[in-house]
């Protein structure tokens, strides 16, 4: 990340992905919002954008993204959100490089919408606090809260709620079907899992846990089926989030990297380790 006072920027800004380590959904709010239990960690890829202000208040989105018109994007969705907020009078020209995929259940459009709030609030000056951003965030999507949470986390309602979990370091291979699949289709299926029990932090392990979305997002899309029934066949494969993109936790680089040499081509494999801590998490308390 660059930061620059005379003209004020911040460039290279990481938005990393998450994996839901489980997720499994307990209930549904009378607004059609499904109650969660899920484990979030952050993982070292991502989209990366770059942040230049404005004196003229206008918000620009600098880059094409196929399917997403600049005003739909959740980058300039929260920019402007952000602004109309804190009255603050100043805009942003906006970077997105995009490199995860969209509809893959990585919480891409979440994490670059909670690295725009978090961007802005400190080049704007803005002063919000870290809470303050969530409640924001969550206005934008369910994924946001958590990235500006900005650490791992068990995480309870509609996936804002989070108490910190310690995990290990550890290595992943992130597998993406090469199919976009909407959240809110799998979310409405009338096939959903929505009783599973709840259970306590402490008794979190992913062998004794699920991805309660994974069976419908496989019904509905046999190409993410296809994928974890590869992946199994070197460590335990479960989806992420609403899907499509698949991951199994390996003991290393070297056997991350080896599995993902052995990706069939129609597929896109890469090995991602545990971020610690996300990179903007010390720009707002
Ligand atoms: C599947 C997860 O990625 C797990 O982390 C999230 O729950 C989804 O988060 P997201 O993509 O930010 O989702 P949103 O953009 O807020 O919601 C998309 C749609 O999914 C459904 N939705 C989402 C989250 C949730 N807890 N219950 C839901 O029923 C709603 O129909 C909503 O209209
Ligand atoms: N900056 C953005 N990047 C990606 N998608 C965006 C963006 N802005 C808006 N969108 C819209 O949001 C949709 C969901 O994209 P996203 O990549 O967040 O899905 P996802 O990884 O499946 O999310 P989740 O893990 O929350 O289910 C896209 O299909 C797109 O229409």
């Amino acid at each position: 990340m660059v930061t620059s006072t005379l003209n004020p920027a911040l460039l290279g800004c990481l938005a990393p992905a998450k994996l839901n380590l489980f997720l499994h959904v307990i209930g549904r709010r009378p607004d059609g919002y499904h109650l969660l239990q899920t484990a979030f960690r952050l993982i070292d890829c991502g989209d990366r954008l770059d942040f230049h202000v404005r004196t003229d208040g206008s918000i620009h989105r600098t880059t094409a993204l196929a399917g997403v018109p600049e005003e739909q994007d959740l980058v300039v969705r929260a920019a402007r959100r952000l602004q109309q907020y804190t009255g603050c009078g100043l805009g942003a020209d906006i970077a997105v490089h995009k490199h995860l995929p969209m509809g893959g259940g990585l919480g891409g459009g979440s994490s670059d919408a909670a690295t725009t709030l978090m961007a802005l609030n400190h080049l704007w000056r803005t002063g919000l606090d870290r809470h303050t951003l969530q409640t924001l965030g969550l206005e934008l999507g369910a994924d946001v809260p958590f990235f500006i949470y900005g650490r791992d986390a068990f995480a309870e309602g509609v996936g804002e709620r989070f108490q910190p979990l310690a995990l290990p370091p550890a290595w992943y291979v992130v597998i993406a079907p090469g199919v976009s699949v909407p959240t809110a289709e799998i979310f409405s299926s009338k096939d959903l899992t929505r009783d599973t029990v709840p259970i306590k932090i402490a008794d979190f392990t992913t062998s004794t846990t699920r991805n309660d979305l994974q069976a419908t997002a496989c019904k509905l899309y046999p190409e993410v089926s296809e994928t974890i029934n590869w992946l199994a066949q070197f460590a335990s494969a479960r989806m992420t989030g609403s899907g499509a993109c698949v991951f199994a936790e390996v003991k290393d680089e070297l056997t991350a990297q080896d599995i993902v040499d052995r990706c069939p081509a129609r597929w896109t494999a890469w090995k991602a380790r545990s971020l610690a801590e996300h990179p903007m998490h010390r720009l707002s308390e």
